[in-house]
């Protein structure tokens, strides 16, 4: 192997390589965590496993990585079933959250151990730490020990440590959650940058949907061992499959109804509190009960008197409470006995309405989404 042992050659040794789970079901005991999880993670993809506290992120990463075992189902790397192989032969380098560095060595040696245990000639492991703390900006900080750095300087020996035996794929597990609000942002975007210039196939987890929004390519949305969705950050929040996802991935307004025929051959969502609801592309028969879901953003404050626009419905409520963000004033109105969330833009001097005001809003009715749950 030719290695130049710079950031750049570092990058060219790591094959992009895609991960392949198929009918993965995990139980421990009786608690069956993981249920018949299928998921296609492309070659040099930024992938998010996104959930709430006890979903099963961890343990999915976990059995990729080969700590865990499943009771059925396969994991594949680069087309191969690893499914039998131990963690040290699966190619697979893993970020823990708490680091999980040698407080007794350099940094220098925390990031060499790998390959001092892999027998990889002195020389050639001098040449390959250097470019990797040089990847990471901390070339100056080799001699230091982990009780000498800051969090997120630990956090960066923790990746070099990890690309620098050139595993085909980087599992991060809550890798930013011991950093500070501020440092946790910045971060972030070192954490992308790194996953760019390698493009190593990477899976991050997280219960942080700012996070996975920022820095991934796509996200699995897990609940309950089970994947909701997957897709691109817009995807999820733009076109959300159901009422979980639409509330995890930011705010969703919902609103009961039924779906009736609206006279001119087409459908509506019909409810108490609005107009009618033009649902020109769903497939649900007159008479289903279900919900409408829609953003904060996607509602416009109307002076009485005005006609709705084109292609609006026309919703009639009563301001409950409001927060003001500054840029925007969010108030919570209540619609025909059910709470809804609207961001009205903000300008200096604009007057603010008042709790229990009578407020009337328009719904552009092609941003609302009918949801069958
Ligand atoms: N080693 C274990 N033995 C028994 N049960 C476990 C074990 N590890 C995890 N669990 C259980 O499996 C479920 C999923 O846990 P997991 O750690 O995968 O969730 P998570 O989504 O990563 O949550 P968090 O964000 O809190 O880490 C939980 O109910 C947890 O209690």
């Amino acid at each position: 192997m030719n290695h130049q042992f710079s950031p750049a050659a570092l990058a060219a040794q790591i094959q992009s390589v895609g991960v392949d789970i198929e009918g993965v079901n995990l139980s421990y005991g009786s608690n069956h965590v993981l249920k018949d999880v299928n998921l296609a993670i492309k070659p040099g993809e930024f992938f998010a496993f996104l959930g709430p506290s006890g979903c099963g992120k961890t343990t999915l990463l976990r059995l990729i990585a080969g700590f865990n075992t499943a009771q059925r189902g396969e994991v594949r790397i680069g087309g191969r079933d690893i499914s039998g192989l131990p963690p040290h032969r699966r190619d697979v380098g893993m970020v823990f959250q708490s680091y999980a560095l040698w407080p007794h060595m350099t940094v220098r040696r925390n990031v060499a151990f790998g390959l001092e245990e892999r027998r990889v000639p002195r020389a050639e492991i001098e040449r390959r730490v250097d470019a990797a703390l040089e990847l990471v900006g901390l070339k100056h900080l080799a001699d230091r020990r982990p009780s000498q750095l800051s969090g997120g300087q630990q956090q960066r020996v923790a990746l070099a440590r990890t690309v620098v035996v050139e595993p085909k794929i980087l599992l991060l597990d809550e890798p930013l959650s011991n950093l500070d609000a501020k440092l946790r942002v910045q971060m972030r975007q070192e954490l992308l940058s790194l996953q760019r210039k390698l493009g190593l196939t990477t899976i991050f987890v997280t219960h942080d949907q700012e996070e996975a929004n920022t820095i991934c390519d796509r996200i699995a949305v897990m609940e309950d061992g089970r994947v909701q969705q997957v897709g691109t950050p817009q995807d999820l929040y733009d076109h959300p499959a159901n009422l979980f996802v639409a509330g995890f991935l930011g705010t969703a307004n919902v609103l009961d109804g039924t779906v009736r025929d609206d006279g001119a051959g087409g459908r509506a969502f019909v409810g108490s509190g609005f107009t009618p609801v033009a649902l020109p592309a769903v497939e649900a028969g007159t008479g289903t009960g279900g919900k409408l879901m829609f953003r904060p953003q996607n509602l416009a404050i109307r002076a009485d008197g005005q006609p709705p626009a084109p292609g609006h419905s026309r919703l009639t409520g009563t301001v409950r409470h409001r927060e003001f963000l500054g840029a925007s004033i969010r108030y919570a109105v209540d619609v025909g006995g059910q709470l809804v969330q609207v961001d009205a833009p903000h300008q200096a001097g604009d007057a603010l309405l008042p709790p229990d005001a009578p407020i009337i809003l328009d719904l552009a009715a092609d941003k609302a989404r009918f949801l069958r749950q």
